[in-house]
């Protein structure tokens, strides 16, 4: 689904990523994994578009998507972003927040899927309800939901379980299962929670200053092994 060969990323002068290859296939949770400022949330807006690379290709679904394509343009091609820190829309009510997922989609779609209040049923208790007037745990089941309104085909999860109660933490865990086991979406899980991650994932990929030091599925991946690439 997403193939990225030799990507590079710059923040003005400063080199952060070096050279990325990795892949993620539909029906998988691919883990990304490595130390604070390895460049992970780095590599996540490079793939969403919302810092454009400076190098490198990216495919997806058999697409070549130049360095210039605009966010907007990859959230067309199927690309949904769930950023760290949520990006929810305070003022607005939950069942805007979730309107906003319309963007990207043709306007015969415009309608909630009854899936999302399956997934989430706390959200259709709380519709009318500002978004930042939700707990930290709901606001990032709302950020989920968003990007699902908009059918990705590649999901990309940037610590979402940072600063969450664990019961909402399990919910997260079970939607992310769900999403795997439908088949039809890839999942790239950006995540610091060890144990969250290694239960989930099905491949791993761990950075260190920027360059990928570990790229195998979790047969390959013992847990003693991965544990010491990521941690400090
Ligand atoms: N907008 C920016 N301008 C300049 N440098 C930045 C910017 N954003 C991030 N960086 C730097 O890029 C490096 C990689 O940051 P990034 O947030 O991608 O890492 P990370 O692995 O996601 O870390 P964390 O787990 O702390 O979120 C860090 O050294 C960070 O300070």
């Amino acid at each position: 689904m997403l193939s990225l060969s030799d990507l590079t990323l710059h923040y003005g002068h400063s080199q952060i990523l070096h050279g990325i290859s990795m892949q993620a296939k539909p029906g998988a949770v691919t883990c990304l994994m490595g130390t604070n400022g390895v460049g992970k949330t780095s590599l996540l807006k490079a793939i969403s578009g919302t810092h454009a690379r400076s190098g490198g290709e990216m495919n997806i679904e058999g697409n070549d998507m130049p360095k210039n394509t605009s966010a907007h343009a990859l959230a067309r091609a199927g690309v949904g972003y769930v950023p760290q820190g949520r990006d929810i829309f305070p003022l607005m009510t939950v069942k805007e927040n979730l309107e906003t997922g319309f963007a990207c989609i043709p306007k015969s779609e415009w309608h909630i899927p009854d899936e999302i209040f399956e997934l989430f049923p706390i959200l259709k208790q709380f519709l009318a309800r500002r978004g930042g007037d939700l707990s930290g745990g709901q606001q990032q089941q709302l950020a989920i939901a968003r990007a699902l309104i908009a059918k990705p085909k590649l999901l990309l999860l940037d610590e979402p379980t940072e600063g969450i109660q664990p019961n909402i933490i399990k919910q997260i865990g079970e939607v992310i299962k769900y999403l795997r086991e439908k088949g039809d979406m890839a999942i790239i899980l950006v995540e610091q929670f060890f144990d969250f991650a290694y239960d989930l994932g099905d491949h791993f990929v761990a950075l260190e200053r920027g360059r990928v030091i570990h790229d195998a599925t979790k047969a390959d991946t013992p847990r003693d092994v991965l544990l010491q690439k990521v941690s400090v």
